[in-house]
């Protein structure tokens, strides 16, 4: 669990974000993002960006980094939240234009994504039929501090890239220019000595960020902070000052990790990677910038996504399923920037065999969600392996590598679990919760349909408030009025084997009705589905069919999933093939587009890989895009020459 400081909670009630404190609070705490929406996952962005600028970080770097932004550009490789300058939440208070824009930076996590940049300088040099022998590259380190402009005469915030505050008033209070530079150096970072702070400021200040805001802060100075400017612990550094290695780029090739480790550990302030960018003036002026950062330069980054940790003890937990998952306490470890405490195991037959249990040593490894996974058993004990349902206290049993609860009517975690699913599945009400569902069950509500049959003074009367009362019954109305997908509203009964991606192909061939009497055979004629899965499916549903259609009665908005009528898909020109859209499109919307190739038995991915047939590029795709598919041996169409193929037909 995050805990959010009453500062913090301050903040994102000033945010304004159409949701309440508390239900934001709750998707920091979603384990796995993957189940986010794409409106949530933005909240949890726009939320932890807004505390981070405002010196209050709620979680760590490379969380938002490796975690956040990277569900995101997964999910939406062209989202504007990727493509422009993460703004600074300014709260209440004036902006004014910058001198100059200020940017981010493009990342690297490899040497090969550094040697890919290089290529591309190259490429602009050779354009500009500039010698290989003049292209010289500057590596500094990247502090990690409070992006500033100096302008000579007034100190700026880096604001959104265009308009920052003007915080002068840093200077008034006797913050210093490093290397005993003078006033006017332009663009830098305030940073603060990593060696004073551990020394005279840790015990006060959870982290350098906290007195970065502070420095630059409206309302008076911290005492200690104070102090720490005027014995020149804090400074603004222009980055045409820092400290630096500056060679030709083969020397980056041949002798990288050498670089990167002495400007690493050149200057006693706090970095969050090493900055790469080319010297000469007409190659940075023909390469540019994108909206988000300059072409040329780049900062290299290190993910340490694995670490040792010491089991404190396993504790298991019943699932929707009855499968008992292995939970691992943890002596709390520093992960990928982010503190872990808990990480679960694959099974309890790795707990059994491999000796998962108090003081064990095993190592983790974060794998995009929040709550990493062990891997791999270091160091083995005697195993902790319980003998009833933690939730029911029935008498568990072992099926293959998993511990199972058998009481399939009567086990609270189960019942509980089943419930929570079903809402979050939905996507489209916010509100039940495991608290609130927790609280239901207590009062007997086991079932999805004696939810919807609640009324608002049922709820009043198992000890909601008023408002709480009356918000459930809204989101009861909201998840009913709402539109969803036919393949959501399927996937939130939690069959086994039945997941978003399975539902979605079954409704392709089949209505959902239709499914409740499709019988083991029609489903294995179907693409993907061999014998078993379909024998699981067909039980599954029979499992959940009285409770299916009392839902189903209950009138859901549904969107139904366009069906493959096999006799039109062999037909079609992109029947099988992988198909990516990428730019804005003339003729109708990309999603639209997309639902229409897939009507026609082609597949779409989001990002281009070497199993892509056809990239569709629409108007204002980037040349490197283009070049990159080719690369690929993809086919690049246009939006007029892949409707051309359609219509050839
Ligand atoms: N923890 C969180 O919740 C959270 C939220 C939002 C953003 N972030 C972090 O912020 C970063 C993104 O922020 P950003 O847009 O400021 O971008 P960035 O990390 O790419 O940094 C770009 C900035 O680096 C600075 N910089 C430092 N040293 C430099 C040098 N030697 N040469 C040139 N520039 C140098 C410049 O001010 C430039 O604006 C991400 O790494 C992310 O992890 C964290
Ligand atoms: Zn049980």
């Amino acid at each position: 669990m995050l805990n959010f400081n009453t500062k913090q909670l301050s903040i994102i009630e000033q945010l304004n974000l159409s949701q309440d404190v508390s239900v934001v609070v709750s998707l920091f705490n979603e384990q796995d993002v993957s189940q986010l929406s794409l409106n949530n996952l933005l909240t949890v962005l726009e939320t932890a960006n807004a505390l981070y600028r405002s010196g209050q970080p709620i979680i760590d770097d490379q969380v938002y980094d490796t975690v956040y932004l990277q569900e995101l550009k997964n999910r939406e490789p062209e989202h504007s939240f990727l493509n422009t300058v993460e703004p600074e939440v300014v709260i209440d208070s004036k902006t004014v234009a910058l001198p100059q824009k200020m940017l981010s930076t493009d990342k690297a996590y490899s040497f090969e994504e550094i040697k890919k940049w290089i290529e591309r300088l190259l490429k602009a040099a050779g354009e500009l039929s500039i010698d290989d022998s003049k292209i010289d590259i500057r590596v500094t380190p990247k502090l990690d501090g409070y992006a500033a402009f100096d302008d000579g005469s007034k100190l700026y915030t880096r604001g959104d890239g265009s308009r920052g505050q003007d915080i002068t008033r840093a200077f008034n209070r006797g913050l210093k220019v490093a290397e005993q530079g003078g006033r006017g150096q332009g663009p830098g970072e305030i940073v603060i000595k990593k060696s004073y702070f551990d020394s005279v400021l840790s015990d006060s200040f959870e982290n350098s960020r906290n007195i970065q805001a502070a420095i630059i802060a409206e309302k008076k100075v911290d005492k200690a902070v104070q102090t720490a400017i005027d014995a020149g612990a804090c400074v603004f550094y222009p980055f045409s000052l820092i400290t630096n290695w500056t060679g030709h780029y083969s020397e980056v090739l041949s002798d990288f990790e050498a670089i990167v480790e002495r400007i690493w550990n050149a200057v006693d302030y706090d970095i969050d990677g090493v900055i790469f960018e080319v010297t000469n003036d007409e190659i940075k002026q023909h390469m540019g910038a994108t909206r988000h950062h300059h072409r040329w330069q780049i900062a290299f980054k290190v993910n340490d996504e694995s670490a040792e940790v010491k089991v404190l003890r396993v504790i298991p937990q019943t699932s929707r399923t009855g499968r008992v998952s292995p939970v691992a306490e943890l002596e709390p470890t520093k992960l990928s920037g982010a503190t872990i405490s808990r990480a679960t195991v694959h099974h309890y037959n790795m707990v059994k065999t491999n000796g998962v249990g108090p003081g064990a040593v095993v190592q983790l490894v974060r794998s995009g969600l929040v709550i990493p996974k062990i891997e791999k058993v270091i160091t083995s004990v005697t195993p902790e392996l319980p003998i009833d349902c933690p939730s029911c206290g029935t008498h568990i049993l072992w099926e293959s590598d998993h511990l199972v609860c058998p009481n399939k009517t009567d086990c609270p975690a189960q019942t509980e679990n089943t419930l929570v699913h079903f809402f979050k599945t939905l996507g489209n009400n916010d509100g039940f919760g495991p608290k609130v569902i927790e609280k239901l069950h207590e009062h007997g509500l086991k079932r999805i349909h004696e939810i919807y049959d609640a009324a608002k003074n049922n709820f009043v009367g198992f000890g909601f408030g008023d408002k709480t009362a009356q918000n459930l019954v809204d989101q009861l109305t909201a998840s009913r009025e709402i539109e969803i997908e036919d393949w959501r509203f399927l996937a939130a009964f939690g069959v086994s084997r039945l997941a978003g991606g399975n539902c979605e192909k079954l409704l392709q061939h089949h209505s959902l009705d239709e499914l409740f009497a499709a019988s083991v055979e029609d489903l294995v004629k179907l693409d993907g589905f061999a014998q078993v899965s379909a024998e699981a499916i067909v039980e599954g549903l029979e499992n959940v069919r009285e409770e299916y259609f009392k839902v189903k009665s209950l009138n859901f908005n549904l969107a139904i999933t366009t069906k493959v009528s096999e006799q039109a898909a062999v037909e079609t020109p992109v029947f099988g093939k992988v198909l990516v859209f990428t730019g804005t499109m003339l003729q109708g919307s990309r999603g639209d587009m997309e639902k229409q190739a897939k009507a026609l038995g082609a597949k779409v991915a989001k990002s281009v890989s070497s199993k892509t047939s056809y990239l569709v590029a629409g108007e204002k795709v980037g040349a490197n895009k283009i070049n990159a598919a080719k690369d690929k041996g993809v086919t690049v169409l246009s939006e007029q020459e892949y409707l051309e193929l359609l219509a050839n037909n």
